[in-house]
This record gives structure tokens, C-alpha cells and sequence, in this order.
């Protein structure tokens, strides 16, 4: 498998292909009031060495249509292809980062970091993996703290922790559920600048969930602004931007102007919802 940067240009990556295919995807939950559709009928591609944030309103279905990438949930209707492959479950050639802390209580950071490169799959030798994760624990400014368990980090020490953890491992796909909402403004940005980094030397394909629009922004080579719940895929945003990005890019005109159209679409669909909210309440 050849590892691919993310693409310098959005032309270029529309003719790569698809890694991701949502087809028709639909899911419905059950509740007490009957089932409650959270995704309908989204279909779309992520192509080789894209990165695409998803965007829309709280509870929509964003972590939804993320876990059935991830093969946490099955879809009610459509289907997931990786690779063309229908997703049939969890594998390690999905890197996932949830919301908060996706860490083992019971190891160490050095331990934590280690685990999915002991797993067979990885086949990764010895002194590699030393390596490997001396070097997460070093980016993520965790070297200090090798042999502390979770318990004794700070909330933001553990999610940098669970980030290494993703990384370290190398994963194709990396699936990405607010990663940094819980960092502190200064940490929050570093992370962005690393995870540009990490894809830029080892090339991956990713999705990412976030309610920052500057951050989707910054890091995307294209934008998905979903619906109120169900979630539907309201528009899909190319980012103007090429790769090496850098902090510069904020300052560019089009940031700004970029911000505010995708800040509307959301308030809009933030409205939707909470008209929705009142209709049920009536
Ligand atoms: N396994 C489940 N069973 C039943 N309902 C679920 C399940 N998972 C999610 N839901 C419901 O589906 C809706 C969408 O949830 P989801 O977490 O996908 O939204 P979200 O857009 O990621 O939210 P947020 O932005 O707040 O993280 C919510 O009402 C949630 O309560």
C-alpha cells in the first residue's frame, strides 16, 4: 500500500480514488416513541489522501455516520465500502480518536502507546516500536510521564495521549471525533500543526468531526455541512487552500470568507433543529 500525502491540490485529489464510499447510507435507532432516523440517505466519497471534516449541528448523527466507518455501527440502509470492501467491523487499519479519552486505565502512557504495536497485525519489531513510541511520547510532550497510569494526567495529557496512541500505529484511515475539543487553545492548535505534520510524512486518508469551523478549515481539503437531525449532507465545500498549509493561511481573504458562509449554513441548520425541537414539543 503506497502512502500518499494529502493532495497539494483539490483538482488532483478529485480524480483519486474513492477510499470511503458512503452509498445511500440511512440509520435508524430505536426509542421508546419508534425508530428515530439520525442518517438519511448520505452518500459520498472520501478519495485517497483526502481529509474531510464533517460539520452540522449537535446530535445530528456526525459520530453516527463516523462509527459506521469505524464498524461500531451498521447502517438501517446503504452501505460503507473501504477500499470497496463493505465495512464489516473494527480493524487496525482504522485509526480512531473518540471525543474523550480513548485510553486503557490499567496501562501506563509508554504501555498505552505501545498496544496496538504489539498487536499482530502490526508486525512491528522491538526496537521500532522503542522507537516509535519515544518518539509519540517526546511530540506529544508526554516523555516525562511514561510510567504514570491515565489516572494521574490532566484531562488534556490523556487525550494527547489517546491521539499518540492513534498515530503510532500508522493507521490508512484515521476517524477523528472532536480530537481536540477538550485542549486548551494554545494545545488545541499545536495538535492541528502536528496531525499536518504527521500527514505530510506518512500520507493518510481522514475524517474528521468538528464544530470549530476554523479548524475544518484549516485542516480539510473539503467540507461536509450536514443537516439537523437526520443528518443529510446539506452542501459539500472544496477547500482553496493546498497542502503544506500553514498558520498563514488565516490571514488569507478567503478564510474569512470561507468562515462565514459555512458559519451561516450551520447557524441555519441550527435554527431547523430548533424549530424541529418546537414541533415536537406542540
Ligand atoms: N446507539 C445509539 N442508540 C440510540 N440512539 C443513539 C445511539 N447513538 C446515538 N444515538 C442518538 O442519535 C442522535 C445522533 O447522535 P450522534 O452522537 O451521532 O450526534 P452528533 O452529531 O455526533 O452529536 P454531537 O455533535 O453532540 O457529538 C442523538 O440523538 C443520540 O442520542
Amino acid at each position: 500500500m503506497s502512502l500518499v500525502a494529502p493532495h497539494p491540490d483539490p483538482a488532483e485529489a478529485a480524480t483519486a480514488p474513492a477510499r470511503i464510499r458512503f452509498e445511500h447510507v440511512s440509520v435508524d435507532f430505536p426509542t421508546a416513541r419508534g425508530p428515530m432516523r439520525v442518517l438519511d440517505d448520505v452518500s459520498f466519497d472520501i478519495r485517497n489522501g483526502e481529509f474531510v471534516s464533517i460539520i452540522g449541528p449537535s446530535g445530528c448523527g456526525k459520530t453516527t455516520l463516523m462509527n459506521i466507518v469505524g464498524g461500531f455501527v451498521q447502517p438501517t440502509q446503504g452501505r460503507v465500502l473501504l477500499d470497496g470492501k463493505p465495512v464489516v467491523g473494527p480493524g487496525p487499519d482504522r485509526g480512531v480518536i473518540f471525543q474523550e479519552y480513548g485510553v486503557f486505565p490499567w496501562l501506563t502512557v509508554r504501555q498505552n502507546i505501545e498496544f496496538g504495536l504489539k498487536l499482530s497485525a502490526s508486525k512491528v519489531p522491538a526496537a521500532q516500536r522503542e522507537e516509535t513510541v519515544t518518539r509519540y511520547m517526546r511530540l506529544m510532550g508526554l516523555s516525562d510521564f511514561a510510567s504514570h497510569f491515565p489516572k494521574h494526567l490532566s484531562g488534556g495529557m490523556r487525550q494527547r495521549l489517546a491521539i499518540a496512541r492513534a498515530y503510532a500505529v500508522r493507521p490508512q484511515f484515521l476517524l477523528m471525533d472532536e480530537p481536540f475539543g477538550a485542549l486548551d487553545a494554545q494545545t488545541r492548535s499545536a495538535m492541528q500543526d502536528l496531525l499536518l505534520e504527521v500527514l505530510q510524512s506518512e500520507g493518510k486518508t481522514v475524517l474528521l468531526i468538528t464544530h470549530s469551523v476554523e479548524e475544518a478549515i484549516y485542516l480539510s481539503s473539503r467540507i461536509v455541512v450536514v443537516t439537523a437531525r437526520p443528518a443529510r449532507i446539506r452542501t459539500i465545500i472544496d477547500v482553496p487552500f493546498g497542502y503544506p498549509r500553514a498558520e498563514a493561511v488565516h490571514e488569507d481573504p478567503r478564510f474569512g470568507e470561507l468562515r462565514a458562509h459555512i458559519r451561516d449554513l450551520v447557524m441555519q441548520e441550527y435554527a431547523a433543529q430548533a424549530r424541529q425541537a418546537v414541533r415536537m414539543s406542540d
